[in-house]
């Protein structure tokens, strides 16, 4: 497999061999002083929270900050990311602080302004990506330039569809979202980003071996000094 030297790709067997190899990753950056996590929402890293949670290690003197919120949903909404979070790490593992996106602030102007101001506040030391189907990172849709700043986005056909799973119909979506950008998110001193699945394996192939382009959001990583990917064989299974 042809490897950028600034992606250290690790390849499991599956999920929950993932989420051994994302928790290593955590644990690292802790003992290297890390004092800002920035946390992502949808399956994937859902195996590395059951890992921290199980672990005796302590957040509760550090900040987390998430990635995305969907516009609309608040905290109490059980698909909002702010109960995600609170129901698969926070609840068990406490920080000091844990900051994501106002969906119920409808202004977008001061909302992605002020979420930007907390990230400009509280540099993120490691932050935790997963990837979507059509190559987005948090909600950064294909076409997001890569100095793009928190912005409320327009979520793609695609993106609805593949989140329609987690409410009753495609019809309580929501059709938009506060996200960081790629240029919020390039910021992180440490990425890590993890893909499972044979429906990522596109995805994945295009984000380490394609060009560096908006049209995969996830490709401005190899721009980046310091990604560890991890893989499961499937999600791997397209590269060359
Ligand atoms: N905003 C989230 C992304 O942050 C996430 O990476 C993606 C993939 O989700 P999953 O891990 O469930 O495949 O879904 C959503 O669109």
């Amino acid at each position: 497999m042809t490897q950028l030297q600034n992606m250290h790709v690790q390849i499991v067997k599956d999920p929950a061999a993932g989420g051994v190899a994302g928790f290593k990753v955590f644990q690292q950056a802790l003992a290297a002083g890390a004092k800002v996590f920035g946390l992502a929402t949808g399956s994937t890293p859902i195996s590395i929270y059951d890992q921290l949670t199980a672990s005796d290690l302590d957040f509760s003197q550090l900040t987390s900050i998430n990635l995305d919120e969907y516009v609309g949903l608040g905290s109490d909404h059980p698909q909002s990311y702010r109960y995600f979070m609170q129901h698969h790490l926070f609840n068990a593992k406490p920080f000091a602080h844990s900051y994501v996106p106002d969906g119920l602030n409808t202004d977008a102007d001061t909302e992605t302004k002020r979420y930007e101001s907390i990230i400009a506040a509280n540099p993120i030391d490691l932050q935790l990506l997963g990837l979507g189907r059509n190559g987005h990172v948090g909600f950064n849709e294909p076409g997001t330039a890569p100095q793009s700043t928190t912005h409320k986005v327009a979520l793609t056909p695609s993106t609805i569809a593949a989140n329609a799973r987690f409410f009753d119909n495609a019809d309580e979506v929501p059709r938009y979202a506060y996200s960081m950008g790629i240029g919020t998110i390039l910021k992180a001193k440490q990425i890590l980003i993890v893909a499972y699945g044979a429906e990522k394996a596109a995805a994945v192939a295009a984000m380490l071996q394609g060009p560096v382009t908006a049209d995969v959001p996830a490709s401005f990583l190899q721009t980046h000094p310091n990604v560890t990917v991890i893989l499961d064989e499937q999600a791997a299974s397209q590269l060359k």
